[in-house]
């Protein structure tokens, strides 16, 4: 066996692999280069490259031998269940481009030193228990595109400097002990100086305990000095607080205007950074859009699909319904939905306004809805297998908690059903229509009118009162669980003609043990101990009382320990972002 062969055997040591999914890692073997989740460079040497190995309920902890395998490239081990430190060991894989260690259990701090791995283009460390201070060492890694801190416990002042001020705060949401520019968070001061010191460095800021006594010298020392810095960072602060949001937006509508079309009238707003096309591409596209481009047509518009002449695709709604709110209203909304980005959402990449003709566009995916996969009779469509299934349900779990307990004010969407869940290629689920429904609907509170095409996703107190909850998201959520398992929309005439709704078609057929006819007989691969967990699930969701429906961060739990799919099969999105 090749070193790196061993070095991956030492790893595996310290890692519990509950469902034996490394049984394929073997000693005898020549090279690693066929076990799961590893590939190797192309030629003679087979150096480990990748490891891609999330969604494998891995327990333990990531051994520091990682720091053997120089030639890495991509770690992946994402929503495993992995704890302990990241360890400084890894900071000597300097080829590694992308680190996915989202969704795991891991503590302490980032190694101080990460600014070593200088080919980063990806960190993802969200969703951990990491505290202490973000090092300035990140601020290096000059060619970091994605960077993802958010849901974790991290404090101080996040580093203005190098490529960590590119950063906005989509990258450390869910820090409540950050402060800094890139979250528009002013560092706290007490007489002039801030109370947690800026770019601390090393993860031992995550040991309050033995930083204090050192942290009162140091402040002490730098006092007067931060005092005349502290002064310009509250004067620019100020400063910024004083041009309006309002007069930002129109400045950036003057910068994209100028860019464009002078003679049109036409506002374009980007949202996560630029877009690979410029805007005047785009608007040149809008233009020339007719029905060969349709995608369909829905409650709030009419969808196309926009080619771009280097093949890049958007898919673009054009808001039909009339709004009652003044375009600057509606923007100005927009905007907050437009920040809200997340890997089970489907992301507006930006907005446009031409001439009396509002235009959203979003990332376009591939497979179109789950409505579609699961009752399309054409050949081209591909079933989900039950593998995919229960990763639908899982991502469009974390898609909609992350609504419900992530934003603030939290998202209630008033709209899930299978026809609002878009598939990429690689059959992972975002949830499309994000507060439009609000938005377009009635901007007062969340009372909506019902929509025409969800009936049978609607909770019994939501039809009464017009009133969208979170926990009336979560009973169409429970709907769509059911829709999963059966293959049938919760419109299904089998079950309408008989006065029953899926929920209790499948109640009634539970009861009488007839198991066997509430599952999707195209649906390959079932296995009886999940299918039980989700109709379990789905039946506590779509309880009649509210308040006795489980949370989506309950729901999510539940999902990502119970009915993780057996074999993940890692496929990455080619999304431009
Ligand atoms: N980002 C996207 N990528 C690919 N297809 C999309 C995208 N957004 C919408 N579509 C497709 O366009 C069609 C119309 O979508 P739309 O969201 O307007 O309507 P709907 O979901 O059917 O109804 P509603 O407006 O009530 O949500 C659907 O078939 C949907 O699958």
């Amino acid at each position: 066996l090749t070193l790196d062969g061993l070095t991956l055997l030492e790893i595996k040591s310290a890692l519990n692999d509950t469902k034996n999914a490394l049984s394929n890692w073997q000693e005898f073997d020549e090279t690693p280069c066929r076990w799961t989740g590893i590939s190797c460079h192309p030629g003679d040497d087979q150096r480990v490259s990748f490891i891609n190995l999330p969604y494998m309920q891995l327990e333990g902890i990531l051994s520091p031998s990682i720091g053997k395998l120089s030639g890495l490239q991509r770690l992946a081990l994402h929503e495993n269940s992995l704890h302990g430190t990241i360890p400084n060991e890894l900071t000597n894989c300097s080829d590694l481009r992308a680190l996915y260690l989202r969704g795991n259990f891991f503590q302490g701090g980032i190694p101080s030193n990460i600014g070593n791995l200088s080919s980063l283009n990806i960190l993802d460390l969200s969703g951990n228990s990491l505290k202490g201070a973000i090092p300035s060492s990140i601020g290096r890694l000059s060619q970091l595109q994605i960077l993802n801190l958010t849901t974790n416990f991290f404090s101080g002042e996040i580093p203005d400097i190098g490529v960590l001020s590119t950063f906005s705060k989509h990258s450390f949401e869910g820090n409540s002990d950050l402060c800094g520019r890139q979250i528009e968070k002013p560092c706290r001061t007490s007489l002039g100086f801030p109370v947690v010191l800026p770019h601390a460095e090393s993860d031992q800021a995550a040991v309050p305990a033995k930083r204090s006594s050192g942290y009162m010298k140091v402040l002490l020392f730098y006092a007067i000095a931060i005092m005349g810095v502290a002064l310009v960072m509250v004067l620019s602060f100020l400063w910024t607080r004083l041009i309006s949001k309002k007069e930002r937006a129109a400045k950036r509508y003057t910068e994209v205007k100028k860019q464009v079309h002078p003679v049109t009238s036409a506002k374009f707003i980007t949202f996560h950074g630029n877009l690979r096309h410029t805007s005047s591409q785009i608007i040149e596209k809008l233009e020339s859009l007719n029905e060969e481009n349709l995608l369909g047509s829905g409650g709030y518009g009419t969808v196309y699909l926009m080619e771009m002449n280097d093949g890049g695709l958007y898919a673009v709604k054009r808001i039909d319904r009339s709004c009652e709110v003044s375009d600057q209203v509606f923007e100005r909304e927009l905007e907050i939905l437009g920040s809200i980005r997340h890997i089970n959402l489907v992301n507006m990449r930006a907005y446009c306004r031409l001439g009396s003709s509002r235009f959203l566009i979003y990332e376009y995916l591939v497979l179109g809805s789950l409505d579609d996969a699961l009752n399309e009779n054409t050949q081209e469509i591909v079933l989900p297998h039950w593998s995919d299934r229960l990763r639908i349900a899982l991502g469009s779990a974390r898609g909609l908690a992350y609504l419900h307990h992530e934003c603030s004010p939290e998202i209630v969407h008033g709209n899930i059903k299978s026809r609002n869940i878009l598939l990429d290629e690689c059959m992972d689920p975002h949830i499309s229509d994000l507060g439009l429904a609000k938005l377009l609907l009635d901007e007062e509170a969340h009372v909506t009118t019902v929509v025409a095409g969800t009936f049978g996703y609607l909770a019994p107190e939501y039809l009464q009162s017009g009133r969208a909850t979170v926990k009336s998201d979560v009973y169409s959520f429970g709907v769509l669980l059911f829709e999963l398992v059966t293959g049938k929309r919760p419109t299904d005439p089998s079950f309408v003609r008989r006065g029953l709704n899926v929920v209790s078609w499948v109640n009634t057929l539970l009861r009488d043990n007839k198991l066997n006819e509430v599952v999707d007989k195209r649906c390959k691969g079932v296995d009886e101990g999940t299918l039980k967990i989700i109709l379990e699930l789905a039946a506590r969701c779509t309880d009649g009382n509210a308040d006795d429906r489980p949370s989506m961060n309950q729901v999510l739990q539940l999902l990502k320990q119970e009915a993780m799919p057996p074999q993940f099969q890692f496929c990455e999105s080619d999304s431009d972002y």
